[in-house]
């Protein structure tokens, strides 16, 4: 059984893994990087080698380290760390999960295979049975994310009985936009103390309605500080101004969707809000481009996410 720590609630940042201009893991700036999460974003709890930290872009000896300079740095200031490893190859997932709990981590996530993939549910399940089993003390969560798998089982499906297969089972991360497959996973699992993060951060106040006890996700890294602004006037049932928080973040995600989003976006406007350097992704994604930076830039400033003298006279449509 693992052991139930206290529910992974709240917000969860999805970390960027920083790399040097050579495309290399750039270790040394991890450190300053919990602090700003902690300190700037109020964000306490981290998903580490995921989509955003281009896990599956990483060999297993970076993972390894990366998870386990994760944990060094956020001793003391973190409350959870959630590792993903999940894997093409059963073994390498394996390996993360034992070494996952080797290092003290808090949970362990896994993906559906995505090259041979499950065809249906029970497939998948022993999939995720034989790598929870690597890890029995860690608490488990199934991170759904069909658009980038390509595996389509609905989650809803998977989560019925899943406890039976695999006890340590502690939660889904849901990265879809299926509300209805979201919303059952909830209802029928009302008696079982499984977290439900949502994982769509432009959506998060519908899932919150929905009953998500948390989220995962890219944005939670510089708009951490904004978004727990509307988790807050949600919970106090102040939902017009929990809306207006959804709006405006919406209004920056819609912006930058259009530019074309993704990981290599991320780590650029981590750069620019944050000031660590981020770096460039690795191949085969690209590096932002200039346009992309100094158009997001201006849309930052002009939200008031970005901190800057010279435009507070102007008017803005401010979000705050
Ligand atoms: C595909 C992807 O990376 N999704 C992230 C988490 O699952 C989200 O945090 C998105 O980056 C975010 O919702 C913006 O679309
Ligand atoms: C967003 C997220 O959860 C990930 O990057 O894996």
């Amino acid at each position: 059984m693992a052991s139930r720590k206290k529910k992974l609630q709240g917000l969860v940042a999805a970390t960027i893994t920083p790399m040097t201009e050579h495309g290399e893991i750039n270790f040394s700036v991890i450190g300053q990087y919990v602090d700003y999460l902690v300190e700037e974003q109020g964000v306490k709890n981290i998903f580490v080698n995921g989509t955003t930290g281009e896990g599956l872009s990483l060999s297993v000896s970076e993972r390894r380290q990366v998870a386990e300079e994760w944990m060094t740095k956020g001793r003391n200031k973190l409350d959870q760390v959630v590792i993903h490893v999940g894997a093409l190859s059963l073994k390498e997932s394996q390996e993360l999960a034992r070494h996952a709990a080797e290092i003290g981590a808090d949970g362990i996530a896994v993906i559906a295979p995505f090259f041979l993939k499950p065809w249906d549910k029970d497939v998948l399940i022993n999939f995720l049975k034989e790598v929870a089993a690597a890890a029995p003390a860690l608490p488990f969560y199934y991170y759904h994310i069909p658009a980038l798998t390509g595996v389509k089982i609905r989650a809803e499906e998977l989560l019925d009985g899943i406890q039976e297969k695999i006890p340590t089972f502690q939660g889904l991360k849901f990265s879809d936009t299926d509300l209805l497959d979201f919303g059952q996973c909830v209802d029928q699992n009302r008696e079982r103390q499984f977290a439900f993060l949502f994982g769509v951060d432009e959506q998060l106040l519908s899932a919150l309605v929905m009953g998500a006890t948390g989220a995962v996700g890219s944005t939670y890294n510089y708009l951490g500080k904004k978004t727990n602004q509307m988790l807050e006037a949600f919970e106090r049932k102040d939902f017009s101004s929990a809306l207006n928080h959804q709006f405006c973040i919406q209004r920056f995600i819609n912006f930058v969707l259009k530019l074309g989003f993704g990981v290599s976006q991320t780590k650029a406007i981590m750069t620019l809000v944050s000031g660590i350097p981020m770096g460039p992704p690795r191949p085969p994604l690209q590096r932002a481009s200039r346009e992309f930076i100094d158009e997001a830039k201006a849309r930052l400033e002009s939200l008031d996410f970005l901190s800057s003298t010279y435009l507070k006279d102007r008017n803005l449509e401010s979000c705050s």
